[in-house]
């Protein structure tokens, strides 16, 4: 990259409006920053367009077919580089890509933003649609360096971003409490998106991605709308909260009677998850909400169970879980916060944060300004990690690359 190349990335960084973006396998994050502290000379100068784009953004909370602004997360009075101002969530359906960069070429998003800083795996999926569509370039973020990133900052700026479930023991009882992560390390992070990724974090740039599942979001919402016919994810939940997983699984008592007493597991235990679906009359007696409860149930005991072993393994006790498959879905954040507290004996924590699905966008979006150039100047091309690299140095050592060459870079730290 040419000097003046450079001396112009960094402007740009300066240059409003900043975003950060998480192509995600669902659903995509966009993650804007309203700077509110504008000095009138600021107001005179304001391009038209960005003028434009703030108002669009910031008067509205439904944007096409599937974009929504969570009001409700917005975070106010936010320092960011030295700016005042809010952070708009934005999220729309990866599928709606095509109907985005038209928007954005309509808006004359295109002509203002030449940059684009992204994260997840649409960032390298879409990177030439980008560029051939609206002429924008993309500065690409690794989506797990971003997610820890961002996680921080949330957890720094908003006190009570971080909660979990009292008495968790008691699923019907249990209550949702602040929880102080101020001394946050270490910890395991579930990250629950279309798939799942665990990682142990020691540091802010310390991290392992210690395993994963391909059993996740997806498979819920896939599941659930070939079962139910249902055809959202909102309407897959809301059928999940009326339904009786244990008309579709088979118990522990349905095998034993009652409890299997030697090894602890009581009669309630689900034994075989959709257990009792060979039997024809079963079949025919349950509903599209016991089917949706019960896949909602297999989806997320299989996501703790998985958690929980990684814990055990690391031998950490703090587990928190985010992603956007607990998006308006409690009755998984209630059933990780028991199985985290039940099956460990009270040793192991499961934590919650507020602004779920975000912590990509929000990385990348605080990535902006400095590490632009570097990641611009990296991204350009994907090289396979150096031959000499070994699975260890990766993992240890992950803040010594440059973000754009850890993303390019297959993650040699994933162990099974
Ligand atoms: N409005 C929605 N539409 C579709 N899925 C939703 C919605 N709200 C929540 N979800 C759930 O969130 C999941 C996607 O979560 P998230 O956005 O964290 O992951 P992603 O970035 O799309 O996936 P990945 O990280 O695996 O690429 C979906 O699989 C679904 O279970
Ligand atoms: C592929 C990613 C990392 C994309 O976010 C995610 O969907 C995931 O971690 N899936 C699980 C892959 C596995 O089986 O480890």
């Amino acid at each position: 990259m040419q000097d003046d190349e450079i001396i112009f990335c960094h402007q740009l960084g300066r240059a409003m409006p900043w975003f950060g973006m998480d192509i995600g396998g669902t659903l995509t994050k966009l993650v804007y920053f309203e700077p509110k502290d504008i000095t009138p000379d600021e107001q005179d100068c304001e391009a038209g367009i960005l003028r434009n784009i703030r108002r669009y953004l910031t008067k509205n909370s439904a944007y096409g077919k599937t974009g929504h602004r969570d009001t409700h997360l917005q975070m106010d009075n936010v320092e960011i580089r030295k700016r005042r101002g809010s952070l708009h969530f934005i999220r729309f359906q990866t599928t709606d890509m095509g109907n985005f960069l038209s928007l954005a070429k309509q808006k004359g998003m295109a002509e203002l933003v030449t940059t684009v800083c992204a994260t997840g795996g649409g960032a390298f999926k879409f990177e030439k649609d980008f560029r051939d569509q609206v002429n924008m370039k993309l500065a690409k973020f690794d989506e797990l360096d971003t997610l820890i990133k961002g996680i921080l900052f949330a957890d720094m700026h908003n006190a009570t971003e971080c909660y979990y479930y009292e008495n968790a023991r008691e699923i019907t009882k249990t209550e949702k409490r602040a929880f102080n992560f101020s001394q946050p390390f270490p910890f395991i992070l579930v990250n629950v998106g279309s798939g799942v990724s665990i990682l142990a974090v020691y540091g802010p740039d310390n991290y392992k991605r210690i395993s994963g599942t391909s059993l996740g979001g997806g498979t819920f919402l896939g599941l659930c709308c070939l079962l139910t016919g249902c055809t959202t994810f909102e309407e897959a939940i809301q059928l999940a909260t009326k339904g009786d997983n244990r008309k579709v699984d088979k118990l522990v008592k349905d095998i034993y009677g009652g409890d299997y007493n030697r090894f602890g597991l009581t009669g309630d235990l689900v034994a075989s998850s959709f257990g009792q679906m060979h039997i024809n009359e079963k079949r025919c007696s349950v509903s599209r909400e016991d089917l949706a409860n019960a896949t909602l149930v297999t989806i997320t005991n299989n996501i703790g169970s998985i958690a929980r072993m990684c814990a055990l393994n690391e031998k950490i006790d703090k587990v928190v879980f985010v992603g956007n498959f607990l998006r308006v879905n409690p009755i998984s954040m209630k059933l990780l916060a028991y199985a985290m507290e039940f099956w460990s004996n009270g040793t192991m924590k499961g934590l919650f944060l507020e602004h779920e699905g975000y912590f990509g966008a929000l990385g990348c979006l605080l990535q902006f300004n400095g590490e632009l150039a570097a990641a611009l100047n990296e991204s350009l091309d994907h090289s396979p990690p150096p031959p000499n690299t070994t699975p260890q140095q990766s993992a240890a050592e992950p803040s010594k690359e440059s973000p754009a060459t850890a993303a390019d870079k297959p993650n040699d730290s994933t162990t099974r």
